[in-house]
Formats: structure tokens, sequence, C-alpha cells
């Protein structure tokens, strides 16, 4: 009889270990993974014991001749966890050493290779004050500064509880506890379930305990039974590594085609941040590669599913900065939502939504190009006093860093603005004297039709404010907060209405803020207070690359969007890989031919350079270096402004470092990063002080630390001539 409550999990193991076997396995898996679901227990199933196993509730099952899928099979109840597939002796010798028990302090179910992880550690000589195992060549650094630091013990003030709380099994705890230095942890870290990464790596920094359990959110559960499989994998932990079917569809996708791990499992501090219910707006900082994105789809699409279960009409709103971004999370929504799901969340970037919103209300809108601009200006300024002594660049960017930013629209306003970071000082009269230019500007500009990105959604918040239209969508997502501006939060606050419960999740990070100015939320309406919360583990870019971009950032001080700080030490890697290769050469032309053979000998390598993005700071240089490459044979895709991607498409990816923003490759190559390109010296030229040269450095440092953060394992910077700045530690 098939049983009333049956639960099938498969584990992430399981679905890695589907992706190696043949096209022609997979169908034969995915025909049993039907079978089994219909009934665990019918006579055709053969459950083998595992001999000399060390968990006897493993179990085998044939699946044909050669293939063997791994279960944990139990003895009563009807929760069923596919662990593993393989062939035979494969399969049998995976199963031998695993155990897959429920954590009797965290309450998670995880599968331990006890052997494996001691002997990563050296668990054996680690007493005797050795370590068995030769330092591998790879570390965590869990500061700058720091790596390699050979420590007594990393875990010496957590008790055993403290850290099953945190995930670690009881039966790694002899593990944990013998590590003695970053290396050993990196070793180990490959040996432990997903859930307790984030905890081993915030501990290891010397955070204390206390605090890494609240900022992770982990409570004791109130009681755990340790039979009761089917609990533990609705925990957030379990959820990183195992997925209860309950859909066929999206089992059928699972099995038909690899999957990207994103899709399904999220890591617990990622899960804890999407499925649940906020009081109100929260925010959430992450370093490149934290899994921003990731989340903020999840959360959209938790938020959408809420909608159709509650029969509530309306949508939300998912908005970005840049368009391309906007374009690529519409196309993986897709792949984690239902139609139904889908039509419910819009996804649109701010300036695209303000354009078509502003046309329907009967504006004229006319998009800005640099003719437009340029003739405006022109004409603007032909009511300036020269007496003033001031540069049109200086009246340029007194328009955008304080008539736009602080929304000015009368000379009183102005006269009021504050004039944060301007590098010269403007008596009350100065600026009374200066307000005719930008009248006259503004007025050049309607006469166009022509709306500065700010000015358009400021009118879009005032017409729907006026209009008693706030609250047109029931929640809104952001991502790429950090380079939305003050008129971008403004309009999105009135977007979500009054605030409400879940009505706004924002994710950014600014390290990578390479068009915007700092802003504060609660100055626009958003009190993220006691919701604020932060992602810290990379899971894209290996250590070694991390530290080299972030070391680019040195001195910087960044914002968290809210008035507070977001210390650039508060990131780590998960994986590690080779140092960034940083090469300098005499002649351009020497330059080149090293770009050219390493290109050649990672497509001998990976058979297409399809993963590997070749990026430079300006689209002249993009253009210069794509030509050369053609023409030494290489087929070459440009990533262009307002084009997405296409995955399908073999070629080397070349794009300006701004194109790269929110996208990854295995290997970025950065040439031609000298001193006249990074900072950008024809921009530093025409910046009127020293605070806008810096400002303008400052956003160049986050340039190149977005550049070299899309590489998932490989980052080659070269140059010739004299190098950047940034290439050289400050003084
Ligand atoms: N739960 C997860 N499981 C597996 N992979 C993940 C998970 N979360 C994130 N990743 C991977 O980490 C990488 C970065 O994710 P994502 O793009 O969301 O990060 P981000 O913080 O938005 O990055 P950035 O700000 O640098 O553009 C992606 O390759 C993604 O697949």
């Amino acid at each position: 009889m098939i049983p009333d409550k049956l639960t099938v999990a498969l584990s992430t193991g399981f679905l890695k270990a589907l992706n190696q076997l043949p096209e022609k396995a997979r169908g034969k898996v995915a025909a049993f993974i039907s079978k089994f679901r219909d009934n665990p227990r019918s006579p055709g199933l053969n459950y083998e014991r595992i001999e000399g196993g060390k968990d006897p509730l493993i179990r085998s099952i044939r699946v044909d001749q050669d293939i063997r899928c791994i279960l944990r099979a139990p003895e009563q109840g009807d929760t069923y966890v596919l662990l593993w597939i393989d062939k035979h002796d494969d399969a049998y010798d995976w199963a031998r050493r695993k155990t897959c028990h429920v954590n009797r302090v965290s309450g998670a179910l995880q599968i331990v290779d006890v052997e494996a992880a001691e002997s990563a550690v050296g668990v054996a000589t680690a007493a005797a004050g050795t370590e068995a195992i030769p330092a591998a060549p790879i570390a965590i650094a869990s500061q700058e500064n720091r790596a390699n630091t050979e420590l007594a013990s990393l875990f010496t003030h957590c008790d055993d509880d403290q850290l099953m709380l945190l995930g670690v099994p009881e039966a790694l705890l002899p593990a944990v506890r013998a590590v003695q230095s970053e290396e050993a942890l990196a070793r180990l870290i490959e040996w432990v379930p997903q859930d307790c990464v984030d905890g081993l790596i915030l501990l290891a920094e010397g955070r204390p305990i206390q605090a890494v359990i609240e900022e992770l959110e982990r409570q004791r559960p109130d009681h755990i039974d340790p039979e009761d499989v089917a609990t533990a994998l609705a925990t957030p932990e379990s959820q990183a590594e195992f997925l209860v079917i309950t859909d066929d569809d999206e089992l059928e996708a699972m099995l038909s085609a690899p999957l990207e791990q994103w899709r399904v499992f999220l890591h617990p501090s990622q899960r804890r941040l999407v499925n649940r219910d906020w009081n109100g707006p929260v925010r959430v900082l992450g370093g490149a590669g934290t899994g921003k994105t990731v989340v903020a789809m999840h959360r959209a699409r938790w938020l959408a599913n809420r909608l159709l279960a509650s029969d509530t009409p309306g949508q939300v709103l998912f908005t970005t900065f840049t368009r391309n971004l906007a374009t690529d999370i519409r196309s993986n929504l897709a792949k984690i939502c239902s139609p139904e799901e889908l039509r419910r969340i819009e996804v649109i970037h701010l300036d695209g939504w303000v354009m078509t919103f502003l046309k329907n209300q009967g504006l004229q809108v006319r998009v800005f190009n640099d003719e437009a601009r340029e003739a405006c200006w022109s004409l603007a300024m032909d009511v300036a006093d020269p007496a003033m002594g001031l540069e049109e660049r200086f009246y340029m960017e007194e328009w955008k860093d304080v008539v736009l930013a602080n929304g000015c629209r009368s000379r009183d306003d102005y006269l009021a603005a504050r004039r944060i970071g301007r590098g010269t000082r403007l008596s009350k009269q100065q600026r009374a004297q200066i307000w005719p230019v930008f009248d006259a500007l503004r007025a050049e500009f309607r006469q166009r039709g022509l709306w500065e990105p700010e000015e358009a959604k400021t009118a879009a918040a005032d017409l729907l404010r006026n209009a008693d239209q706030g609250g047109r969508y029931l929640a809104v997502v952001v991502d790429e907060a950090q380079d939305l501006d003050v008129a971008s939060f403004s309009l999105i606050r009135v977007l979500a209405g009054e605030p409400h419960a879940n009505d706004l999740f924002i994710v950014g990070d600014p390290h990578q803020r390479i068009y915007g100015k700092p802003i504060v939320l609660s100055r626009c309406g958003i009190d993220v207070r006691g919701r604020s919360r932060k992602l810290r583990i990379n899971y894209r870019t290996t250590e070694e690359t991390r530290a080299w971009a972030t070391a680019v950032l040195e001195g910087v001080n960044f914002d968290d969007l809210d008035g507070g700080n977001d210390p650039s030490s508060d990131y780590r890697s998960l994986l590690h890989g080779e140092k960034p290769v940083l090469r300098g050469f005499e002649d351009p032309a020497d330059e080149q031919r090293f770009l050219q053979d390493s290109l050649t000998q990672l497509r001998g390598i990976d058979g297409n350079l399809a993963s590997t993005c070749v990026t430079l700071r300006t689209k002249t240089a993009r253009d210069r270096v794509a030509q050369a490459l053609e023409k030494a044979g290489f087929p070459v895709r440009l990533i262009e402004a307002n084009e997405a991607d296409d995955p399908s498409d073999p070629a080397l990816r070349v794009a300006t470092m701004h194109r790269v923003k929110g996208l990854e490759f295995d290997q970025v190559f950065i040439p031609e990063l000298t001193a006249e390109q990074m900072p950008y010296r024809v921009e530093v030229s025409r910046r009127p002080d020293q605070v806008s040269r810096e400002q303008f450095e400052q956003q160049e440092r986050s340039l190149l630390h977005v550049a070299a953060t899309r590489a998932k394992k490989r980052v080659v910077v070269t140059y010739s001539g004299k190098p950047s700045s940034f290439l050289t530690p400050r003084g």
C-alpha cells in the first residue's frame, strides 16, 4: 500500500552525482524516482544493506545493472532521503563512509563523513600538537593581513552545544576542535555540512560565540526527535542541502538537465531572509558574490506566492538600477517561478518604469543624449555671471550633486540645500547668483521634453501622491541599491505605499557603487531599524581574488545605505584558488601577445572561451582590444550596454567594466590597467576640484573591484608602461 504521508527528499550531493552520469543513465534514474515515489515499498525495489557501512539506515537500491541509488530509508515512518547515485562500486564506497543523522541541538538533517573530515585536519596527531597533513597551498585569510596565522585552537571559546547549534554535527566535534590553523579550517570546510560553514568562518575570525549565534539567528528548537526526519527537513539549515520533492514539474526539470544550485538550495542565512514576514522595510548588505540577487529573486517569488495563496490582487515590483540586470533577473526568475507567480512580479529598471509612467500621464518625455544636453547647457550658461569665475564643469557638478541630489525645485530650495562633499565653498549670495543658470537649464530641458532621471522620478512621485495613487505595488524588491539616489528611494517609498509588513526588500553593496552617491534610507521615509542584515560569505569569487579586489578599496570608507559604515573586512570567500596574476610590460605589443597566448592556452583547456571575459575601462579600449583579438582569430562577442548576454554563444566575451556589473565568468582578464586608464585620466582632468577628483577616484576603485569580483576562478591583470596607481599600495 502507498503510504499516506510519504516524503521523498533529494540532497545536493545526489543532484551533483546525477549530473556526472551519462544522458542515458539519467533517463533511467528519472524513471526509477518516479516508480520510487509511487511506492517506496514496492516489492520490485530491493533495499540492500551496505556491508561495513557506518549508518545502518543508509541503503542501496538497484536502478539498473550498473547504477545504484544510495538513500536513507527509515525503519519506521515514511520519509526517504535520496543521498547519492553512482556506479555500483563507487556508490557503495560512498555509502560505506557516510552517516545521515538529525543534529540533536540544531535539529537539522546532516550527511557526515567523519573519516574524511578527521583526516583533513589530522585529528589523530593533532592532540600531540602537529597536523598530519601538510599545509595546503590555500588558506582562509581571516583578516587580509593575518593569513596563515598559527592559532592554538580556533574554537576553544565554544562549548559543544554551541558548536552544534551552529550546525557542527556531533560526530565532527573532534575534527572541529582539532583545527589549529586557518589552513586546517579551509581543508575541513570541504567536509562539513553547508549549514555550519558561516558559523565556523565567523568564529575563526575571533568573533564571540554569542554574537555569531545571534547574527546567524540560530535558535535551539524546543524539542528534537532524532527519528523525525520530516520535521528536520523543514528547517532552513536542512534546506541548504536537501529538497523535499513536492512538485512533479520541478522534479522533472531537475532530473532532465543540470541545475544551478541557487535555484533550489539557499544557505540558511539566505533562506532566513527570504521565507518570513517582516514588519517593515528590510535592508540586506552583502559583498560581491554573496548571493544578494539570488536572495532578492527568491524573496520576490515568496511574495508573489503569498499573493496567490491569499488570493490578493496586485503585483510585486522587482526593480534595479541598470536595465541589463533587470533583463537577467527576468530570465532567472522564470527558472524559479511558476507562470502564475511570474505574472505577479513586474521586473523593470527604475528609469524605465518612470519613463513609461510619465508618458502614460501624457507628458512629453524624451531620452537624453549628449548632444541635447550640451545644447541646453550652452544656452543656460549664457546667463552665467562671468565675474563669478566658475567653469561650466563646476555648474554641471553643482546641478547634479546639489540641485538634483537634494531635489531642489526653487531658488529657496537651493539656498537651503546641503552641499556635502562639494570642494568649493559658496556664500548664500553666490548661490543666489548661480541659481538663474539652473532655472534657465530646466526651462531648456522642459521645452525639449528632456528630464534628468532625478527630476523624472520626483515628478512621478508627485503625480502619484497628488492623485492619491501611492501603493501601486504590494511590495517592492530592490537590487543594486547602492547606485540608486534619493529621488529613486523616495519614489520607491511612494510605489510601495504607506509603510506596511513586507513592503520593501532592499539589497545592495556600497563597495560596488559605480554610479551613485551614498544615500541615507531613513531620509527617504524608509526605516530599516531592526531589519538590517548582512550576507557575509562570497560563493562566487575565490578568497584570493576577493582579498585582491578588496585591497584595491583600501583606505576608502563605505556607508551602509543608512548613515553607518559597511567595513570591507566583513566578507569572506568559501572557495580558494590561484592568486590574481599581475603582469607589467614595457611594450603594448608584448602585453597583447601575453593576452593572446593566455587565451589560446585557456581555449586549449576549456574548449572555448565562453566563460572568459576581457574587460576594459573604456568603450574605445574595448573596441580596440576586441578588434585585435578578432584579427588574431578569436571569435569575440561584445557584451553591449543594453543587450542581454547569450549564454549559448561560445565566443570570448569582451565588455567594458561598467557592463560586467552583476555578471560572472570563470576567467576575467583586465588588460591596459595603466595610469592613463584608471582612474580615467580624461575624466580626472575635467573635475573642477580636489574633492570631486577624490570622489571620482573612489568610484573608479569600486569599478575595478566590481570587474575583478566577476571572476569565479581566475583574474589576470596586465598593463604596459606606467601602471594604474590602484596597483600599488597607498603610501
Ligand atoms: N544558495 C546558493 N547556492 C549555490 N550558489 C549560490 C547560492 N547563492 C549564491 N550562489 C552563487 O553565488 C554567485 C553570486 O550570486 P549573486 O549574483 O546572487 O551574488 P551578488 O551578491 O548579487 O553578487 P554581485 O553583487 O557581486 O553581483 C552566483 O554564482 C550564485 O550562483
